[in-house]
């Protein structure tokens, strides 16, 4: 059985060794485990604070929690009663089963509107997560279909927590493409273009990139991760920083310097989705050899 479901989370195991972690609060990936195809002994690739809560109290500080469908604090006048980074975080969601090819081991989970989700945003929807497992390779699928009687718009993303030592990782390519700069005080001011290809976090970043390439490498000191996507236009780049992460009440201390997010999504305005229709969003992981 490559698959365990215990009470709180699926375990899933590869034969070829690697291993994933999925709490049902939030279908967070808790862990992934990957060896590269150089070294095949698996080490950890996610950051998880250790003082994150694991509870379903809220949302994990870490990991690879799922937004859904709204981005930071709600802007659309639709998301005006939901918390910052929408429900999908910290809803429960159910394990739908698992398939297993020679490759991959992949589990699906499901999640729908419940009258408390249902008073904050009014929607009928039908949300699977679909998670695959690779020897090297982790992939996450958000399918998104709208199971109202009218369209409606939303923004989604995956919070890669990359664990990687933020005084030495870059991401990359990122030359050229504008960004929108949270940590930007003025908000006439936040629009920017990057004139750098391998971006750092030296200095805390909080960077919505826009129409990026949806193919990107993260690197540090003999580690190589990539980040492809599909319908996953915007790239946020994120780390705290010393000062800012210290009063993040649930990171560990010192956490800032363990981490990046890297975090594809469709956060730049807002995908309407018509009744009946699917939308899907991608990304797949890979830990290169260098
Ligand atoms: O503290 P959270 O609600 O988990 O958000 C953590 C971070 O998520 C994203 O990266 C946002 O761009 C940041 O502005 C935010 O601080």
């Amino acid at each position: 059985m490559q698959v365990e479901q215990l009470q709180d989370r699926l375990v899933v195991k590869h034969p070829k060794g690697s291993s994933t972690e999925i709490l049902l609060y939030g279908a967070t990936v808790l862990s992934w485990k990957s060896g590269s195809p150089k070294d095949h002994t698996p080490v950890e690739r996610l950051f998880v604070s250790s003082t994150a809560s694991l509870d379903g109290s809220k949302p994990v500080r870490g990991g690879i929690p799922v937004v859904f469908p709204c981005f930071g604090s709600p802007s659309h006048p639709d998301h005006m009663k939901l918390g910052q980074h929408g429900f999908a975080r910290n809803s429960v969601w159910k394990y739908d089963g698992y398939t297993e090819t020679p490759d991959f081991v992949t589990v699906r989970l499901t999640l729908e509107s419940t009258p408390a989700i249902h008073t904050l945003w009014p929607k009928s929807f039908h949300l699977t997560y679909v998670v695959e497992l690779g020897e090297h390779t982790l992939s996450t699928d958000l399918h998104v279909k709208n199971t109202s009687a009218a369209p409606f718009d939303f923004q989604a993303l995956f919070h890669n927590y990359i664990r990687a030592p933020a005084k030495e990782v870059t991401v990359s390519p990122l030359q050229n493409i504008t960004y929108y700069d949270k940590n930007e005080p003025k908000e006439e001011r936040r629009l920017k273009l990057q004139s750098k290809n391998a971006v750092d976090v030296l200095n805390p970043s909080d960077a919505v990139y826009e129409n990026a390439g949806q193919h990107y490498t993260v690197a540090w000191r003999g580690n190589v991760l990539d980040i492809t996507t599909h319908n996953l236009k915007d790239v946020t780049v994120w780390n705290a920083g010393e000062k800012a992460g210290a009063k993040i009440v649930d990171m560990e201390p010192g956490g800032w310097d363990r981490y990046i997010c890297v975090e594809p999504g469709y956060v730049r305005g807002f995908y309407r989705l018509g009744v009946g229709e699917t939308w899907v969003g991608h990304q797949t992981i890979s830990v290169k050899t260098i």
